[in-house]
């Protein structure tokens, strides 16, 4: 893609750097810092919410023109809405709720750009991916959480890491499970790129 102006992603998510560089990106990282608070109930609105809080604090604080990126990543199960865990304990039982069981994962992303005389103009948009996790022992997520790899990770687990042998079939994007649904947000990104010129 043409990029007419420098990219900035606002995540200091080592998996979203990752993917927006496989995307073809050239960007800066500049991770937000504001304390995550939702507004929101429905999970769609809480992702879409936190990716705009998290590229809103990077966006009003720039000078020249450019395109923020954020993007906020939660589990959904039954009802229940789960980030990263506190702590280990906090993970058995978020990983001792999804074994056994099918739950959403929701990626939040809203594109911002700040244009010359200083205005922004910017667009949020989701994905929701279903994953069906295998029934698990107390052992297997004891083990598991011991790794240490669910602590930074919504609904404690990392579809990308040793948890792939619990995961036993998705339905949508997976991409969008590690953080950031990169084919939508490359589409998204050329329109909104695009509609800044007509
Ligand atoms: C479900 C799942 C989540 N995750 C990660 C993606 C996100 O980095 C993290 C969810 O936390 P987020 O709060 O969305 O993101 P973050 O704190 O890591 O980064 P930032 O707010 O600076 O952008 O969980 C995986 O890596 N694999 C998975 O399978």
């Amino acid at each position: 893609m043409n990029l007419t102006k420098p990219v900035i992603l606002a995540s200091g998510s080592p998996r979203r750097k990752e993917l927006l560089a496989l995307a073809g990106f050239n960007f800066t990282v500049c991770p937000a810092k504001g304390e995550e608070v939702t507004t929101k109930t429905l999970p769609c609105d809480i992702v879409c919410e936190l990716a705009h809080q998290k590229a809103f604090e990077i966006a009003k604080a720039q000078k020249a023109p450019c395109y923020v990126i954020g993007a906020d990543t939660i589990v959904a199960f039954e009802n229940r809405i789960l980030g990263k865990p506190k702590d280990s304990a906090d993970a058995v039982r978020m990983v001792s709720m999804l074994q056994g069981n099918t739950h959403q994962v929701y990626t939040g992303v809203t594109l911002i750009e700040v244009c010359a005389d200083g205005s922004l103009r910017e667009k949020s948009f989701y994905e929701e991916t279903n994953v069906h996790v295998c029934q698990m022992t107390k052992d297997e997520i004891a083990s598991y959480v011991a790794t240490g790899e669910p602590l930074d990770k919504a609904g404690a687990y990392g579809i990308q890491g040793t948890f792939s042998i619990y995961v036993s079939g998705i339905e949508g994007n997976y991409f969008n499970v590690v953080g950031l649904p990169v084919s939508r947000l490359y589409h998204e990104f050329a329109a909104f790129q695009n509609a800044a010129h007509k």
